[in-house]
């Protein structure tokens, strides 16, 4: 289902893609934290998009409610936004057996149809993985550009996945097996020698696939995957810690209550044309 709602810019980015950030981000907050006050558990995606979460939960959030809350963060990204504006800062760690999050806001690389998701540009996708499915509701923000008709198409970057780093060329070897088309171990800072180093000591490697399918036949001799059937295989290659790829069941179809799911019950894009765009579940 998608639907179109036109919200007045109040916004102060004058860059058309921060501004359609920070439209998706204000309409989210809106309709997922202002009409249940009662949520008290809350997590805290990575990316410049959260960014624009975290300002707008402050601006839109009675101090008395906020009082209330305990923020969750995916990683030292967020962790820093948090302690930056002042929230309750908690770690999952420390959530109790069986507990969860009421909801969790993050980013994304590139979302398709289906709500299927590539995450992991900013090398966090481990801990949002955790954070996600250990919410109740996982809500996606994002601005227009990573609306895409198939994973793949226009993050041509690869999928991320997080591996252990002596296993790291082993992992190559499998994904070119599968049909990645030049997989490489994504550097670290720009002019430094070796790789990005994630906040669980891990290494990323970027796969490029072809556009995955979200459903009917694939060809794996020609490289084609449907993305259940990729991310079922990536994940067990050995070495591979976590994947940044975002399927399955969504949040509706396993049933809030439990948690569990890595798709957004809802993703807000914010539009060229000064709308947000909500495709939901
Ligand atoms: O998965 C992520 C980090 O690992 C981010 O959510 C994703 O890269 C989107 O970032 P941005 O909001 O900056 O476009």
């Amino acid at each position: 289902m998608s639907t179109s709602i036109t919200t007045a810019a109040t916004s102060s980015p004058t860059n058309l893609i921060e501004q359609s950030k920070r439209l998706a981000a204000f309409q989210s907050v809106t309709s997922h934290l202002l009409p249940f006050p009662n949520y008290t558990r809350i997590g805290i995606g990575s990316g410049s998009t959260v960014v624009y979460v975290v300002e707008a939960i402050s601006t839109l959030l009675p101090a008395t409610t906020l009082s209330t809350m305990a923020f969750y963060p995916t990683g030292a990204q967020s962790e820093e936004l948090i302690e930056a504006a002042g929230f309750n800062l908690q770690y999952i760690n420390k959530l109790p057996p069986g507990a969860l999050l009421d909801v969790c806001f993050d980013g994304a690389d590139e979302v398709d149809p289906a709500l299927n998701l590539i995450k992991g540009g900013g090398a966090c996708l481990w801990q949002e993985k955790i954070v996600a499915t250990s919410s109740r509701k996982f809500v996606c923000v994002a601005d227009f550009r990573k609306i895409s008709p198939a994973l793949g198409t226009q993050w041509t970057k690869g999928i991320p996945i997080e591996v252990l780093p002596l296993a790291a060329n082993r992992v190559l070897g499998e994904l070119e097996r599968m049909g990645s088309i030049n997989p490489k171990i994504r550097p670290g800072l720009p002019g430094k020698a070796g790789a990005i180093v994630t906040d669980n000591g891990m290494w990323i490697v970027d796969a490029p696939f072809k556009p995955l399918k979200v459903e009917g036949t694939s060809d794996r001799e020609k490289g084609e995957w449907q993305v259940d059937e990729l991310a079922d295989a990536l994940i067990k290659i050995p070495g591979v810690a976590e994947i940044g790829l975002f399927y399955g069941k969504n949040g509706k179809e396993l049933r809030e209550a439990e948690g569990g799911a890595q798709k957004p019950v809802e993703a807000y894009f914010g539009m060229e044309d000064g709308s947000v765009k909500v495709l939901s579940a």
